[in-house]
């Protein structure tokens, strides 16, 4: 009996709507969490007492003590000060609403909790208070109109004790701008956009095609070559030049940056960045610190090379262009300068790892949303023999292509890789769409409510290209298209990687036909994702018919 009294009480306690934050700020130290804590066990106590006689005088005294928590606790979640902090379930004390949460698939979770909650909401990620944005107007409100207050980043612990504040990803303020603005500028020199970063996709997705044909129509894991050849385009605009694949160093600073990406996403480094004194000890964040040091030794060595080799009027790639900007910095005697070894190192590694991993995942999922959907690959195939026949695709084709384009569009909407973009952080205290959100308060923009919005998009859960055609079979864009996020912090490879996947996807479909492995039929074909720091597919097959 006691127990069903308890669970009653934890039920609601659970599942009740209420406002988190003015519980927050009501108490707003963990002394007064423990010291409700403690009360809560007394009065459970008291409790157990009574209900040791079930008469019916007990029974009644028990639920007036009831109805007094309900009602103290409703008072203090609902106090008319903080009401107008965003909404969300109630916090335990020290796990907040980890019961909430699935550690494994969070953005799940908050796709589940913009349903109950709306647009603006308040999550508690153990002791971390963080408010979730969802839906398209929000998100882009937030992110656009207000870039200035939600502009800045929150990393999570482990990328603080990686990254050490430098770098282009992970950090804010002057740091972050010059790395930013550095990074931007020479990797559009260095061909971001244009026409000799075409000929780089172009000259590497023959380099792939070639390894590809190696298989023979036989069954393929798609991940290592598709990320050595991706990973070649932002080694040639940060390098100066690209590696061939079966190089060990190259083949080593891939393989781990890969794996990293999958352990970032594992529950025992979410555990970590929330309770980092508790989970030190986890063998993941070993791993990663090891990986981070392998990768960082690596980088130095290829630093030295290019040091020992720099032409100050002929820069190879942006490592290059950092070392003169370095020396003409120090030759005028700049003191605070940023352009430091250290900045440069993690620049390049955060680069590295943003240019390689997404790039790749996007494309391994076109090619299985292919091999799951024969139809719509019939018909980009189609197009694509009916437009370019044989030659070499280019960027100019695309207009030409609106079908290959509008499949490619609807890939990275549907496969949704990065469904909560990185934690953002607020600069200010803000009153946004009605709620409160105090300076510092990380958020979350839920990127994958944009892509999946259901006012925005006709079909949002089914791979449908028709998203991003209209009805004469041309291309559209559309507003809700933000994969690589929006504002201040918005994806700073995007034009890049808008190159890469068109070329070489539009290029592997003109060679290849993309099939499941024997034995696996096309409803077998899983498309559940695999939560990293992306959302990459599962380890899969595939077989690729020779179709030239
Ligand atoms: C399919 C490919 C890609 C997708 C979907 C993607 C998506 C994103 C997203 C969602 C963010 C976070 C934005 C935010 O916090 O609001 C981001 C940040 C970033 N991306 Fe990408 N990205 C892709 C490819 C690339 C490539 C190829 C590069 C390399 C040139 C790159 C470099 C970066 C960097 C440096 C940041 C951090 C920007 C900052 O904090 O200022 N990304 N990307």
């Amino acid at each position: 009996m006691i127990y069903s009294y308890i669970t009653q009480l934890f039920c609601h306690y659970k599942n009740r709507s209420f406002q988190p934050a003015s519980f927050h700020l009501f108490i707003d130290s963990s002394l007064a969490y423990f010291s409700i804590t403690i009360l809560c066990f007394r009065i459970m106590g008291m409790l157990y007492m009574l209900l040791q006689d079930p008469t019916s005088f007990s029974l009644f005294v028990a639920l007036l003590v009831f109805l007094l928590i309900y009602i103290t606790t409703s008072s203090i979640f609902s106090s008319p000060c903080h009401n107008k902090e965003p909404p969300g379930p109630t916090p335990l004390p020290f796990l907040g609403n980890m019961l909430h949460i699935d550690l494994k698939k969070p953005y799940k979770s908050f796709m589940e909790l913009y349903k109950k909650y709306g647009s603006v909401f308040t999550v508690h990620l153990g002791p971390k208070k963080v408010v979730v944005l969802a839906g398209y107007r929000t998100v882009k409100e937030a992110l656009v109109n207000h870039d200035d207050v939600f502009g800045d980043r929150d990393p999570m612990v482990i990328f603080k004790e990686v990254s050490q504040g430098h770098g282009v990803i992970w950090n804010n303020g002057d740091s972050w701008k010059e790395m930013r603005r550095f990074s931007l500028t020479n990797l559009r020199d260095f061909g971001m956009g244009k026409k000799a970063c075409e000929d780089k996709i172009i000259e590497e997705s023959q380099h792939l095609i070639e390894v590809i044909k190696k298989h023979k129509g036989k069954a393929f894991d798609t991940s290592q070559s598709i990320c050595y050849a991706v990973s070649n385009i932002i080694c040639s605009m940060v390098y100066g030049s690209r590696f061939e694949y079966d190089n060990p160093e190259f083949k080593s600073m891939v393989d781990r940056t890969i794996k990293s990406a999958i352990i970032y996403g594992s529950p025992s480094i979410q555990a970590y960045n929330l309770f980092p004194m508790l989970f030190k000890w986890i063998t993941n964040r070993r791993i990663i610190l090891e990986i981070n040091t392998a990768n960082k030794k690596l980088n130095s060595v290829l630093f030295s090379h290019l040091k020992e080799t720099l032409n100050p009027q002929m820069c190879r790639g942006l490592v290059d262009a950092f070392f003169v900007q370095k020396q003409k910095e120090e030759e005028a005697g700049i003191t605070n300068s940023e352009f430091h070894e250290t900045n440069l190192v993690f620049t390049v590694m955060h680069l590295f790892a943003a240019g390689t991993e997404t790039t790749s995942t996007t494309l391994r999922w076109g090619l299985l949303f292919m091999a799951k959907f024969p139809q719509i690959q019939d018909k980009v195939q189609e197009e694509l023999r009916r437009v370019i026949g044989d030659r070499q695709v280019q960027i100019a084709d695309r207009k030409n292509l609106p079908y290959t384009d509008a499949v490619i569009h609807e890939t990275q909407r549907l496969a949704n890789i990065i469904p909560t973009a990185l934690p953002h952080k607020t600069t200010r205290d803000i009153i946004f769409q009605g709620h409160f959100i105090k300076k510092g308060t990380t958020v979350y923009p839920l990127l994958m409510s944009v892509l999946y919005d259901e006012n925005e998009w006709e079909k949002p859960h089914t791979f449908y290209p028709p998203h991003f055609l209209d009805r004469e079979g041309k291309f559209i864009k559309r507003d809700a298209f933000i994969p690589f996020s929006a504002g201040r912090r918005i994806c700073l490879g995007e034009s890049l990687t808008r190159m890469e996947l068109f070329i070489f996807f539009a290029t592997l479909l003109q060679h290849f036909r993309f099939t499941p492995a024997p034995g696996v039929s096309e409803d077998e074909l899983d498309l559940t994702p695999q939560t990293g720091l992306s959302l990459t597919p599962l380890p899969h097959k595939l077989c690729a018919a020779s179709c030239m």
